[in-house]
């Protein structure tokens, strides 16, 4: 186990968000976490990165409560991945991915060797290299994903947090920032990634948890928990689960049919 989450409570001023969450995730695992808007994902997230600092309970990462790491330690060991944003500045790929490494650099000193080679080495494994010289503001949104990966990769952590990745991203773009993703997760990065897409977390998780009114309503293979009856206490909508030849799949089911 690399990551453990016990008993974790958290608000914000008098507005309890997560109640008594507890959670283990092993190396290598891809969790995908679900829930409602507003049930508190990010929150979760934020927590366990040690960016919010004031709950109760523990995050222990390989059995060290990650509030108590020094940032640098913390971003040794968890790279957080945000979803795309359109910017202004005019970076190429290749130095924002360098930015993954700056832990390691001072302000006054240019990348060395090393970072030039973990930066190229990032972009190589998620199949962007040919992008390196490009503007990142430049680049379509999928494109700017998977540069976002490249510079997590970069900065060298073995746990990876993306919240919503596949939000702004057309429908194959959603799915080859999914594939990259699990294709990481094969090669031993534990990825925990937090979706609306219940149908992401069939298709390409290992295991899922999901939130409802800030506690655990299901933790487990993805495939056993994520059935019709726990999409209806999640969404309030009815759905059928039909097995085809790419795996199972959820179907919305429509007044008529319910
Ligand atoms: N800084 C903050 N101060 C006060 N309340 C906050 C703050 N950030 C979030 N909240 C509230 O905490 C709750 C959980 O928010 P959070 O963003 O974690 O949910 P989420 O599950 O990630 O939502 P979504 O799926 O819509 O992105 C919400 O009710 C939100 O309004």
């Amino acid at each position: 186990m690399i990551l453990s989450v016990q008993n974790l409570t958290f608000s914000y001023a008098d507005h309890t968000v997560l109640e008594d969450v507890s959670f283990d995730v092993d190396r290598g695992e891809f969790l995908s976490l679900l829930g409602p808007n507003g049930v508190g994902k990010s929150t979760l997230f934020r927590c366990m990165l040690g960016t919010l600092t004031g709950y109760r309970g523990r995050v222990l990462v390989e059995g060290q409560e990650i509030r108590t790491l020094p940032q640098s330690q913390r971003a040794r060991r968890i790279a957080y991945i945000p979803q795309i944003h359109r910017p202004t500045f005019g970076y190429t790929v290749l130095d924002t991915v360098l930015m993954g490494t700056t832990r390691h650099l001072s302000p006054f000193t240019s990348p060395k060797q090393t970072q030039m080679e973990a930066a190229r080495d990032a972009l190589d494994r998620v199949g962007v290299s040919a992008l390196s010289d490009r503007s990142f503001a430049h680049l379509s949104g999928g494109e700017q994903q998977l540069v976002l990966i490249a510079r997590a990769l970069a900065q060298q952590s073995d746990i990876l947090i993306m919240d919503e990745p596949t939000s702004a991203l057309d429908y194959g773009n959603q799915l080859r920032v999914l594939q990259q993703v699990r294709a990481l997760s094969r090669e031993g990065y534990t990825v925990l990634l937090s979706t609306h897409n219940p149908q992401h977390a069939l298709t390409f998780a290992d295991r899922v948890l999901a939130l409802h009114q800030g506690a655990v309503a299901a933790h487990g293979p993805a495939r056993e928990v994520l059935t019709p009856a726990l999409i209806r206490k999640l969404y309030r909508v009815e759905t059928a689960l039909a097995d085809t030849r790419g795996g199972s799949v959820l179907v919305p089911l429509t007044e008529g049919e319910k």
